[in-house]
């Protein structure tokens, strides 16, 4: 059977920046747009000509070598020709395959923000349709507003559509620019669009304003569209658009719509999508969402002892698919609510053979739960888990030892006056028989900890030089000022090698020293 070709748009680099807090260099925007065309999206829409000196540089030269290069822009104001729009003139002038106009769809926007007629904002589609054309471009019109606007004046929104479609346009997206729209309404208003304009020129834009983005684009597809756009990780403007990084593997993993579509994308990609996910948020200087459909640390990842077993057995059991088809990994995870099978796999993972038989694994089991009953999470501290297993064990050599740590934390005025707070760590250690002692002063206590820590460890700094703090995160874990802290740091390496540990005390410093030794000890013990 032959499949229908369902063409994917990427917005990113356009309504993702529009995400409140993210900007985009010209650099990040030219790194984003080859990933993107490698991958295999069809049209990567890079921003907006015109609108600020970020995207002129960008749409100076052709970004990509596949996907169609389109650009982002308002059709023409009314009152005035193409030709004298500057904005129009810009987006026909930048370095683009396609133009994809914004237009309203909408009567009341029409009125209320446009502040023309009805026929202007028709007449502006068409002829910044047709210019786009006459330039040898691909036109595409993103009716803003479309579910809305249809909903107010459905003649009126669906005379947007036929004008754009009718004026030469490639392709003309529904967009639900205020993410409001449901499923079942999404379903109604495309079958009822696709009675004038085939569905092969007909796209979705979903905001995911009910957290539906995803499932507005699908059911778009159901009835009928053929363009779907979207963005990376869902990035966009409010709580975003549809994410590409869910949609691709559902279109191509769901017998549903794999039986009957093609994407660009081809199937030795999409084992890229985990990595390409997490390294544009390490582009965002983000940590990446554990939770994230497909692609997340946890999305793969059990905890309850009972599904560990069964997964142990057979993965189906608790796997919609196969976590390696799209690069990801499973997780057996231990906690609290873990049984030996979860103890048992993670051992394994990490390298550790042990007899199912040995009784000191039943310990090992009960030493777990009973530190997660004090505080500890070792579910997101597999490097704290490891050294406690490997200890348990007998293999964790004792690199140095902590003699003791001292902090202090001043408040005073320096010598222009200012009021300032600073702290001074001094950390004592003994090395083959030489004790050490380093002093560190730092604004923040746990700092001047860190600094003095790793200030010097005799033969054993150079091993240790290139660790690097990425994240530290604090958790109060009853109230008042007697609570329990827990501290989980996570840390890499040179070598791109990251791990996170844990420490609990009713003490901040305390549990942020337990986390940092952790830190420093798995990457002797690992990583050196
Ligand atoms: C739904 C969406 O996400 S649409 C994308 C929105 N993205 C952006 O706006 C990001 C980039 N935008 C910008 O940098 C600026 O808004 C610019 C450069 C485009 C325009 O700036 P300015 O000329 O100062 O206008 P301003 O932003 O204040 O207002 C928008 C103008 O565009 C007009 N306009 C809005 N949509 C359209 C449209 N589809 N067709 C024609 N004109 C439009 C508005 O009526 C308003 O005109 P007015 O200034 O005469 O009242
Ligand atoms: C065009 C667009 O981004 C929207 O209508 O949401």
């Amino acid at each position: 059977m032959t499949k229908d070709r369902l063409y994917l748009f990427d917005t990113t680099l356009r309504d993702g920046a529009q995400t409140n807090g993210l900007d985009f260099s010209v650099e990040d925007k030219i790194l984003i747009a080859g990933i993107l065309d490698d991958l295999g999206i069809d049209y990567v829409e890079g921003g907006y000509p015109g609108a600020n000196p970020t995207d002129d540089a960008f749409f100076k030269e052709k970004r990509t070598k596949k996907a169609t290069f389109t650009a982002f822009g308002m059709t023409k104001r009314a009152g005035r020709s193409v030709e004298n729009d500057p904005g129009v003139q810009a987006l026909i002038n930048a370095a683009s395959d396609a133009i994809c106009f914004v237009a309203k769809s909408w009567d009341y926007h029409v009125d209320v923000a446009l502040g023309c007629t009805n026929e202007e904002n028709l007449e502006g589609i068409a002829e910044s349709v047709k210019a786009t054309n006459a330039a040898g471009k691909v036109a595409m019109v993103d009716c803003e507003h479309f579910f809305d606007g249809y909903k107010a004046n459905r003649a009126y929104a669906l005379d947007c559509v036929k004008t754009a479609y009718e004026a030469g346009a490639r392709w003309v997206i529904l967009c639900d620019t205020n993410g409001g729209t449901l499923p079942h309404e999404i379903t109604q208003i495309v079958e009822d669009v696709l009675t004038l304009v085939p569905g092969t020129h007909i796209g979705i834009h979903a905001h995911n304003d009910t957290e539906q983005a995803v499932a507005n684009s699908l059911a778009a597809v159901r009835a009928g569209v053929r363009q779907i756009q979207g963005t990376l990780n869902g990035i966009g403007e409010r709580c975003g658009n549809a994410n590409l990084i869910t949609l691709i593997p559902t279109l191509k993993l769901k017998e549903e719509f794999a039986d009957q579509f093609e994407i660009g994308v081809p199937d030795e990609k999409l084992v890229e999508l985990t990595s390409i996910s997490r390294g544009f948020d390490e582009l965002l200087n983000k940590a990446p969402d554990r939770h994230s459909p497909y692609v997340g640390a946890s999305a793969f990842a059990t905890k309850a002892g009972i599904h560990a077993s069964a997964i142990l057995k057979d993965p189906q059991t608790y796997e919609h698919v196969d976590p390696a088809l799209v690069g990801n990994h499973r997780k057996v995870l231990v906690s609290n609510q873990a049984g030996m099978s979860n103890l048992i796999d993670e051992l394994k993972r990490m390298g550790i053979v042990v007899e199912k038989s040995d009784p000191r694994l039943v310990d090992l089991l009960s030493i777990v739960k009973e530190r997660e009953a004090h505080g500890y999470a070792y579910e997101g501290a597999s490097a704290s888990l490891e050294l406690l297993a490997r200890r348990h064990l007998g293999s964790v050599p004792e690199y140095f030892k902590i003699e003791s740590f001292r902090v202090m934390v001043e408040r005073r005025h320096n010598a222009n006056g200012d009021l300032v707070t600073l702290s001074e760590a001094v950390v004592k250690i003994w090395l083959d028989g030489e004790k050490l002692m380093s002093v560190a002063e730092a604004t923040g206590p746990v700092n001047a900890l860190d600094l003095a820590l790793r200030k010097d460890l005799g033969r054993l700094q150079g091993k240790i030089d290139d660790l690097e703090l990425v994240d530290y995160k604090v958790r109060i874990l009853n109230g008042g000022t007697d609570a329990i802290t827990r501290v989980l740091i996570e840390s890499r390496d040179g070598a791109g090698h990251r791990w996170f540990t844990v420490g609990v005390s009713e003490n901040i410093v305390d549990a942020s020293f337990q986390a940092l030794l952790d830190s420093i000890t798995f990457k002797l013990l690992k990583y050196s």
